[in-house]
């Protein structure tokens, strides 16, 4: 992945974020380029989650929660009263740690967001259901049982299914909050080889408690740690020579 070479899709700046009273993110520069994979790490209760949700603005969702800083999105102010959320999570995918389907088939998973859309043409959805499953790495295991519920498939069948949803959307950055956490070992080696197909085509941003994971999957990492943005780089460099004695020390195993 030639980073130096592309643009970035997205920049935050100054990015602060209080539960009520309490600050949990206190100041996050972070920039993400187009395509590629960026691995969020830290131990628990550093702060990885709130920043990402905070990039779809998922936290709208809950009271008490305020937000300040810069979220440019591709020329999109994402806080801009104007913005409609709706669109921007179709263009900003999350995908959660819980496969999520919907008590639907899976055709009508997929098209979920299609749908929403106003999208009506059967063969527009016939299309976009089949390329949204093949780019998920599921299709040949669900394209016969398409009209069947989804909470029929395994776990691990399911997360990918919920990986096409977000990908029928065509949206320009994903959103991975753990998305092999709830998996068995055979159903995230399947996630990841899922994610690592679509590395050159989708910018992505994964949290994940697991190094291994963050060394196999990603171009870069970024260490947080109490609710501050300690190091990003290249991930060869984060796990083989951090420029901090915190990340040094959380990637060697000390704490966390
Ligand atoms: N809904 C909430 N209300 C109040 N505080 C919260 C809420 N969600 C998270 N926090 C606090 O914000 C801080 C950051 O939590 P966050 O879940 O973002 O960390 P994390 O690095 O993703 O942790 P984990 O790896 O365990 O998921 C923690 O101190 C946490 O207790």
């Amino acid at each position: 992945m030639t980073e130096r070479t592309q643009k970035n899709i997205l920049e935050t700046r100054d990015v602060k974020l209080w539960y009520g009273q309490k600050e949990a993110l206190h100041g996050i520069n972070l920039t993400f380029p187009e395509k590629g994979i960026t691995a969020l790490i830290g131990p628990s209760g550093s702060g990885k989650s709130t920043y990402l949700r905070a990039l779809n603005r998922m936290h709208d969702l809950e009271d008490n929660i305020t937000v300040t800083g810069t979220f440019d999105f591709n020329g999109t102010d994402i806080y801009a009263p104007t913005t409609d959320t709706v669109d921007l999570r179709k263009r900003i995918g999350m995908v959660f740690q819980q496969p999520n389907p919907f008590p639907f088939s899976i055709y009508e998973n997929v098209i979920f967001g299609l749908r929403l859309a106003g999208v009506k043409d059967k063969n527009v959805l016939d299309e976009a259901v089949e390329k949204a499953l093949r780019q998920a790495s599921v299709w040949d295991e669900v394209k016969d049982d398409l009209h069947k519920s989804a909470l029929g498939l395994s776990g691990g069948q399911q997360q990918r299914v919920s990986i096409a949803r977000v990908l029928a959307t065509s949206p320009d950055l994903l959103l991975l909050d753990e998305p092999t956490s709830a998996l068995d070992p055979v159903s995230s080696h399947n996630i990841e080889e899922t994610l690592l197909n679509l590395r050159n085509d989708y910018a992505m941003i994964i949290v994940t408690h697991s190094m291994s994971q963050a060394s196999r999957l990603s171009d870069r990492t970024a260490f947080f740690l109490s609710g501050n943005l300690i190091e990003v780089d290249a991930t060869k460099n984060i796990f083989l020579n951090p420029q901090r004695q915190e990340t040094q020390d959380y990637v060697s195993g000390r704490f966390g």
